[in-house]
């Protein structure tokens, strides 16, 4: 089957079908390269802010690194509820440049908007509506229905207007998204000031407006806060679980870190940790299915494919047959060694989708997680106890999660 067939993503979240296409069809006409650039360079590696992920997680760490805490409240958590908040700290910073903090400051009003935005969406009616009808769910968007709460809308879009102001005011510069929206306006003003009026009409330039802003930066939210938390905490359940594996990936952290700075170059050395990364994101893939439009009339074997048809992927099941991945439900991440990744069908291993809308976010998302596994088994070994369900249950919806809570140990390493 043709890669591009399906062009249009069907899926993800009502904001994604009209805010992420404004980049990506900018992009694609040609009219907007540098708007889509400066957009998904803040999701690449270029520019990422990494100190500020790196903040958020001393935070973390150094909450968890209370000796009352790892010898007391925290030894034993449900890891699923502190991934959750460490990577709404992480997105929150990098998108609005606000320091939630939410391990420490449970109760403050952004905290408390981002998570119920994330909580309802969860078990909204619109969003189950949008996942088995997104025809019907884009009718709904048009006649004014959301799957955001309204008061958390408007919370943010002062919010995001309050940080818009600020930054064109000078008064205040971070690096995170908005900031590079700002910069990026900036510098498209001042070439149309000295630009020649013939380059001016040659290259016709794109800036995002303000609710465009908001909507990309809502839109990364949403996209980008639970899958990475799904990851964390079954990869953590994963090191519980295999403690041999555990040591493996803590041994190689040893030899190729020891006590230096994490960076991004040393992160990306750790090969064992993406092996066992991919392997968890095969068993546990955050999305267990995506959608696509088919763009023209297709014949796929015996099935006749109208244009206009949505196509689901059901990426679980693929993720988990036998006839591609033997013993499928058994964690072996030597199946992502070089040579055996080269013997399978790229599209047996769809965690963030493939083609042109495949996940923008890949690479934050892992770096954000390598980040965070990285500090936590430095400091501590993660261990099952009496709590811990084993196998995990799987909850239904469409993002991947354990239908209880995942109750795991922590113990500090000695060294
Ligand atoms: C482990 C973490 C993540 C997983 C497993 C994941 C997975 C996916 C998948 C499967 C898609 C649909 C791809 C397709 O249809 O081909 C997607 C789309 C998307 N993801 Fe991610 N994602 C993750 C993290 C993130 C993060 C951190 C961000 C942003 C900060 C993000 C932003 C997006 C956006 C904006 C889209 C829509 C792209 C489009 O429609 O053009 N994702 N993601």
């Amino acid at each position: 089957m043709q890669r591009n067939f399906f062009q249009e993503s069907a899926c993800l979240t009502n904001l994604a079908c009209s805010v992420v296409r404004i980049t990506r069809v900018a992009s694609s006409t040609g009219r907007s390269i540098r708007v889509f650039s400066a957009a998904s360079a803040v999701l690449g590696i270029v520019t990422l802010p990494l100190q500020i992920i790196d903040l958020v997680m001393d935070g973390h760490a150094s909450h968890q690194n209370q000796p009352s805490n790892v010898s007391g409240q925290l030894q034993i958590f449900d890891v699923k509820m502190l991934n959750g908040q460490y990577t709404l700290d992480n997105i929150a910073s990098c998108l609005f440049g606000i320091e939630t903090n939410s391990l420490q400051n449970e109760n403050i009003t952004i905290i408390n908007h981002l998570k119920t935005f994330f909580t309802l969406s969860a078990a909204n009616l619109f969003l189950l509506v949008f996942f088995l009808s997104p025809r019907l769910a884009r009718h709904l968007s048009k006649k004014g229905y959301s799957m955001i709460p309204r008061d958390t809308t408007n919370y943010l879009t002062q919010l995001v207007d309050q940080i818009l102001a600020r930054r064109r005011q000078h008064s205040e510069r971070r690096n995170d998204f908005i900031q590079m929206m700002i910069d990026h306006e900036e510098e498209v003003k001042h070439e149309e000031q000295t630009d020649k009026p013939e380059r001016q009409s040659a290259i016709l330039k794109k800036t995002l407006n303000d609710k465009e802003i908001l909507g990309q930066a809502l839109v990364f939210l949403v996209a980008g806060y639970e899958t990475t938390s799904v990851l964390l905490s079954f990869f953590f359940y994963v090191m519980a679980t295999e403690p041999v594996i555990q040591e493996k990936v803590y041994n190689e952290i040893h030899q190729e870190l020891g006590d230096d700075e994490v960076t991004y170059e040393k992160l990306n050395q750790l090969q064992y940790l993406d092996m066992v990364i991919n392997e968890t994101l095969r068993i546990y893939p955050p999305f267990t299915r995506f959608e696509r439009v088919a763009s023209k009339d297709y014949q796929f074997g015996n099935y006749d494919i109208p244009k206009g048809s949505i196509i689901s992927v059901p990426v679980y099941p693929i993720h988990h047959d036998p006839n591609v991945w033997p013993e499928p439900e058994k964690f072996i991440p030597e199946r992502f060694l070089s040579t055996e990744k080269a013997k399978r069908h790229p599209m047996t291993y769809l965690p963030f989708g493939d083609g042109p809308r495949n996940c923008i976010g890949m690479r934050f998302a892992l770096l954000e997680a390598k980040l965070a596994i990285v500090k936590a088994l430095r400091l501590v070994e993660i261990q099952k106890c009496d709590k811990t369900e084993v196998p995990v249950q799987l909850g239904q919806l469409t993002v991947l999660s354990s239908k209880n809570p995942i109750w795991l140990r922590v113990e500090r390493r000695s060294q």
